[in-house]
């Protein structure tokens, strides 16, 4: 199912979404990592050597994206599959009363702009060309995989911009599922937890530690592996679509 297989990741230069890339081409598949040019993508596409190829984008620029995409049909032929990892994450309180700040509009404004806009860009305009495939006996085209958070569910103290922008990305999952079912393109967000990648490792490890604690189980860090095998399996499962799946060991974030 995968041999051939062409997929898009975003992000895919570091983390979940370099895991993504892993594991696709492990399962022969062909991938396109598109990442921010300061990204390490250039030489992650040199280390994966065969298959792939590096993108320089803004997943927020319409010029970029459409760009990525152009250079996926020129080097593969054809798109099946697009997973959504570029993302980041801030931590600011809404009001800071010591400082008598208010938070920085423009700090929000660009974690919905790279979150949840960015995302939106990055379906909107891969849409056309997964709809220009020839279905399989399913009637299916491919699949857009999406990466939310649980802070769009239990955000904590700090997470307004973040927990919005990931909320956003739950919150648009089943209308484009159903507005591209038609064309049998479905629709999947993973709700991650905590996973030990670079934007966690931002983290003190005592903190890391303490975070770890509070996973039921198993009470550690998932691994970016394991992001990438739920990845494997939305693909595989024609019947998952327009659905938010938290992958994180039963944890609910505290305050
Ligand atoms: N690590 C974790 O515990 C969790 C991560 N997430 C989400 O998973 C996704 C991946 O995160 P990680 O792999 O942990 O982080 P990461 O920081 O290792 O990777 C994120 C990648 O996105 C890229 N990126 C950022 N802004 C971009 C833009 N405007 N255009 C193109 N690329 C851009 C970065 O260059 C980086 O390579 C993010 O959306 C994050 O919010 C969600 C929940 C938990
Ligand atoms: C942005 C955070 C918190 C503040 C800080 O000093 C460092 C950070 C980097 C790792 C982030 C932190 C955060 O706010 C929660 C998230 C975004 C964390 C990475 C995963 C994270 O726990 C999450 O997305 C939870 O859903």
């Amino acid at each position: 199912m995968f041999k051939g297989l062409v997929g898009l990741v975003t992000g895919g230069a570091s983390g979940l979404g370099r895991a993504t890339v892993e594991q696709l081409l492990k399962q022969g598949g062909r991938v396109v990592i598109c990442d921010l040019p300061s990204s390490p993508g250039q030489e992650t596409a040199k280390q994966l050597k065969e298959n792939v190829a590096f993108v320089p984008i803004d997943v927020t620029s319409e010029k970029d994206v459409k760009n990525a995409l152009q250079t996926t049909v020129d080097k593969f032929g054809r798109l099946d599959v697009v997973v959504n990892c570029a993302g980041v994450a801030t931590a600011t309180r809404v009001y800071n009363f010591k400082k008598e700040q208010p938070f920085d509009l423009k700090s929000f404004q660009r974690t919905i702009e790279v979150n949840l806009i960015g995302t939106f860009n990055v379906i909107r305009l891969a849409a056309g060309l997964i709809g220009k495939n020839a279905p399989d006996a399913d009637g299916q085209r491919g699949v857009i995989i999406n990466t939310a958070s649980v802070a769009a569910f239990d955000g904590q103290i700090g997470q307004a911009a973040y927990s919005a922008s990931k909320a956003g990305v739950v919150g648009m999952t089943l209308p484009i599922a159903r507005d591209l079912a038609k064309q049998g393109i479905r629709v999947v967000t993973i709700a991650p937890g905590l996973f030990r990648t670079p934007m966690m490792e931002m983290l003190p490890e005592p903190a890391i530690k303490s975070l770890e604690a509070t996973v039921p189980f198993p009470p550690r860090l998932g691994h970016p592996s394991e992001f990438a095998l739920l990845v494997q399996s939305i693909i595989q499962n024609p019947m998952l679509n327009g659905e938010t799946i938290r992958l994180d060991g039963s944890l609910r974030m505290q305050p």
